[in-house]
């Protein structure tokens, strides 16, 4: 008996029927009724101070500030915490959005103040502590001001725009646009995890950089080279990159701008937060297929006008090859990030037949490895065809893959000896041999054409050439 009059065993007593309260008053949720009655207590010892957001004012215009506020607040996630709130479907299939019921009562957390918005008819009341008003309230406010902006800025339409050629009413070049809807993201492109991720961080960053840039003294931008044989996802990714930012493309096409002062004029009729593109560089500078000069693209790449119409721009330049190009549009500040696209080794292969076929695993999985091993390839649209013409039957899609991987017609097969595969099978280092061709898979008489769907228009090109490959491994090289 002398037990229970031991102080330790009465304070282990006290300690597990607290443990065993708050356990009951969380299952059963009676922690809110506690909780409500505790804020009711909290708001005897303090003074506060009500500000009105009415929907409309007095010559019943509607009030910005009351719209801003409730998408705020509606973006809270202590709106699950009230006890009604509305469920409406949101915009893309399948969402759900909650609605803040009237009556109801948010709180909110800034700056270590605690606010309360009341949700009256037609207008929402703003109830702080007089105490943290000075120090709170205008800090506040300009943070929904924020808030707001940036959820508009999300689920804003991303639009692509393109030049077309002069009008007729004389004047320059014109942007035309579409909606942007291309489907394609990081994660459904196969490349390099690692290279994935260091791209994805560098956008970040760059986002977030605006003082950083302004303190410098530099145009807010960044200019990226996509560079690689065709069909290996270099238009693909420029998507997923737009798509990433949330930002609207500006697709260039050089054989419509009439001459350096046009391109001069298209850029500074771009907004801010776009991305803009010219693709195919190396061939409208070795073809001469542009009338654009060296100097105005060097200019164009510089964005030094791009500083006077606002900020915050991607630029992309796609390329073939990059070893013919004039030093000087290379140069680290007209380009920052390198990425080299190469053709499919095993890896990206095995991410292409877990995306098109649903695979993870395979019996023929180790043949098409060691076809791979042996140094043949194919780009990943190749390979992504062929899946997507069998994708009902995966043994045969793998088949036709090995088929092509054997007998592909660009001479870049297992014939091919001029490459080398790094130990973790991702390639290193390859050398340029083979006939240009176009892709054929000799299985079954199919031929394989090579569709370009770049931003949801299809376009068919015809100069197909054998890739010039790049000893670079992919990675940041400037
Ligand atoms: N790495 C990849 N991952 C997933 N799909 C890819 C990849 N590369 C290409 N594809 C698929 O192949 C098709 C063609 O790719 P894309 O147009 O992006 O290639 P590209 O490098 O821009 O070619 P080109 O140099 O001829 O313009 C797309 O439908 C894309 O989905
Ligand atoms: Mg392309």
């Amino acid at each position: 008996m002398t037990i229970l009059y031991n102080p330790f065993f009465l304070l282990l007593i006290a300690f597990v029927s607290l443990f065993l309260f708050r356990v009951v008053l969380i299952k059963t949720g009676l922690i809110h009724i506690v909780k409500k009655k505790w804020r009711f207590i909290e708001d005897c010892f303090h003074v506060y101070q009500f500000f009105k957001v009415p929907e409309f004012n007095e010559s019943m215009q509607r009030n910005q500030l009351y719209q801003k506020v409730f998408v705020y607040l509606n973006s809270l996630t202590s709106i699950e915490d009230s006890d009604f709130t509305n469920l409406f479907t949101g915009k893309k299939p399948n969402e759900i959005v909650l609605r803040l019921d009237p009556n109801q009562v948010l709180e909110d957390d800034f700056l270590g103040a605690k606010i309360f918005w009341i949700n009256e008819d037609k207008t929402l009341v703003l109830k702080i502590r007089k105490a943290d008003k000075r120090r709170v309230l205008r800090p506040y406010l300009q943070h929904i001001h924020t808030v707001f902006d940036e959820l508009n800025e999300k689920k804003r339409d991303l639009k692509l725009y393109m030049n077309v050629l002069d009008d007729h009413d004389g004047q320059n070049g014109r942007w035309r646009s579409v909606p942007f809807t291309h489907p394609s993201t990081f994660e459904t492109i196969a490349m390099e995890s690692d290279l994935k991720n260091k791209v994805k961080s560098d956008l970040d960053s760059f986002l977030k950089a605006k003082q950083y840039y302004n303190r410098l003294g530099r145009v807010w931008k960044r200019s990226y080279l996509l560079y690689g044989p065709s069909g290996t996802g270099k238009s693909s990714f420029v998507a997923a990159m737009a798509n990433f930012l949330n930002y609207d493309v500006y697709d260039i096409d050089l054989s419509k701008v009439s001459d350096d002062s046009e391109l001069k004029f298209l850029l500074l009729q771009s907004t801010a937060k776009s991305v803009i593109v010219i693709e195919d560089l190396d061939r409208y500078l070795s073809e001469k297929s542009t009338a654009v000069s060296l100097s105005g693209i060097l200019n164009f790449m510089d964005g030094i006008l791009s500083s006077c119409c606002g900020e915050e721009r991607v630029m992309v330049f796609t390329m073939n090859g990059k070893d013919h190009v004039d030093p000087a549009i290379l140069r680290p500040g007209r380009i920052d990030v390198h990425i080299h696209f190469p053709l499919c080794d095993f890896t990206a292969f095995k991410t292409l037949a877990n995306s098109y076929l649903g695979l993870k695993d395979h019996k023929l999985f180790p043949q098409v490895e060691e076809i791979f091993q042996n140094g043949a390839s194919l780009s990943p649209a190749e390979i992504g065809e062929l899946m997507i013409a069998n994708r009902n039957s995966p043994s045969r899609a793998l088949k036709s893959v090995i088929n092509a991987l054997h007998t592909d017609g660009d001479g870049r097969g297992a014939l091919n000896i001029g490459r080398r595969l790094s130990d973790n099978g991702s390639r290193k280092s390859v050398e340029e041999i083979g006939e240009p061709s176009g892709v054929f898979c000799k299985e079954g008489g199919h031929a394989v054409k090579e569709f370009k769907k770049l931003y949801g228009l299809l376009r068919i090109k015809s100069n197909r050439k054998s890739p010039s490959f790049d000893l670079s491994s992919g990675q940041k090289d400037s």
